[in-house]
């Protein structure tokens, strides 16, 4: 029986795909194999010394010491592009709701007193106070052109706007998906000094924070409206701030309120809500359970951020799967083990990424205690589990 222990609310159509007659899945458990989680804070945690996998049903994996875990020989998945869909239509909204100035003309009308004769007359007197900009012909920037990048500035040439993306590293698939209309920037200063909208789709890494900041901010056009649906930090908000107050930027949306932001009349923030649709959230779960449960049965990994893509088809003998560093001469003594416990090989798949390797070996028969103690002490070897 494996034990998953949920740290968020997930999907139960997600939770569904893991069989109850072996796995038990509780928001407390002890010695779980696996954890599942969105946005809870990994951070600080004990990590169990059960735990063999952590499925992130969503995208951004900076809430998990993604580090601590490959020390440990932990994989990490998470669940690309599952939650895409939902970000775009709502950064779509935040620039319509920035555009056609929606939050104060809202709270406008719903502040409107009177008989419905009064309030018409306001109405006819106050909407000149709301008057708004298209978006046809205005110029997005999209910075971070991955799952949420393309959709974003694919759906923006098709409300006929201009758009310039900007992403050194972006996948051949992503390329393919993006529309040939989308402009390339050299940078991401020349990016933001050609824009009238500007959205951040990028994850929170050292490279990334603070992308807008004071001195950015100089160069940009008059008017400029910030979307930051992606991670609190990647803005400098109190720079924002400043440049809106100073008449420079012309609003800012977001998808993470604090003090500072939550009540401004240039800024509207949304409660981190870019992937709440029953889609996304059925999606992510969907996704991350299916990629779990792989890896605690058959030891396969599928989108992981640690690990190496592997995929070993099951053969009849018992399945060794091995984490290490990745240093020379690991295969080596690892065979070596196997061959002196007097274990055949059937097959054997090594793949590394970074400093990690992993290998899943398939032996006629059962691997013994024996045999599992000496590769445990092999050094370097981070995990090994036989299923
Ligand atoms: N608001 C929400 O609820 C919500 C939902 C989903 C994702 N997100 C955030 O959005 C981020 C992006 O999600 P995604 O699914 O598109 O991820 P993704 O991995 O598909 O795309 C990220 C892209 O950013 C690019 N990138 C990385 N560093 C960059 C840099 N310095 N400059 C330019 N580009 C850079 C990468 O090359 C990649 O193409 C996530 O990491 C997460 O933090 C937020
Ligand atoms: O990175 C993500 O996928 C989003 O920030 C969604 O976070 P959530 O799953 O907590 O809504």
């Amino acid at each position: 029986m494996y034990k998953i222990l949920t740290l968020n609310n997930i999907s139960v159509t997600g939770l569904d795909r893991l069989p109850r007659d072996n796995y038990e899945i509780a928001s407390e458990i002890t010695h779980p194999d696996a954890i599942l989680l969105r946005s809870y804070k990994m951070h600080d945690m004990e990590i169990p010394a059960s735990l063999k996998a952590v499925g992130r049903a969503g995208a951004g994996v900076n809430n998990i010491p993604v580090d601590r875990m490959s020390e440990l020989g932990i994989p990490v998945f998470n669940a690309p592009g599952a939650n895409a869909n939902a970000v775009k239509e709502l950064v779509l909204t935040g620039m319509l709701l920035a555009s056609r100035n929606i939050c104060p003309a809202w709270d406008f009308a719903r502040n409107l007193e009177g008989d419905d004769a009064a309030i018409s007359k306001a109405v006819e007197a106050g909407k000149k106070n709301f008057v708004g900009t298209e978006l046809p012909g205005r110029t997005l920037g999209v910075i971070g052109l991955g799952a949420i990048g393309v959709l974003v500035c694919n759906a923006a040439k098709a409300l006929g706007m201009n758009v310039i993306g900007y992403d050194p590293d972006i996948s051949v698939q992503r390329a393919w998906q993006l529309s040939s209309d989308v402009q390339s920037a050299s940078s991401v200063d020349d990016l933001l000094s050609r824009v009238d909208y500007v959205s951040f789709h990028v994850p929170l890494i050292d490279a990334t924070k603070h992308m807008i900041n004071a001195d950015r901010l100089k160069n940009m056009k008059d008017g400029v409206v910030i979307l930051n649906f992606a991670r609190n930090g990647i803005v400098d908000d109190e720079a924002v701030v400043k440049a809106i107050d100073a008449g420079k930027v012309g609003g800012y949306v977001c998808d993470f309120p604090s003090n500072l932001l939550k009540n401004h009349d240039k800024v509207v923030t949304l409660p981190h809500m870019g992937a709440s649709t029953r889609e996304a959230e059925e999606n992510c779960a969907i996704m991350v359970a299916d990629q779990v449960r792989e890896f605690l049965e058959n030891g396969n990994v599928h989108n992981s951020v640690n690990f190496p893509e592997v995929f070993m088809p099951r053969s009849d003998g018992q399945r060794l799967a091995v984490v290490n560093a990745n240093v020379p001469k690991m295969l080596g003594q690892i065979s070596t083990v196997l061959a002196d416990t007097g274990h055949n090989i059937i097959d054997m798949l090594n793949k590394s990424r970074g400093e990690l390797a992993y290998t899943l070996v398939d032996v006629e028969g059962e691997v013994d205690q024996d045999c599992l103690d000496q590769i445990r002490a092999i050094e370097g070897v981070l995990a090994v589990r036989t299923l």
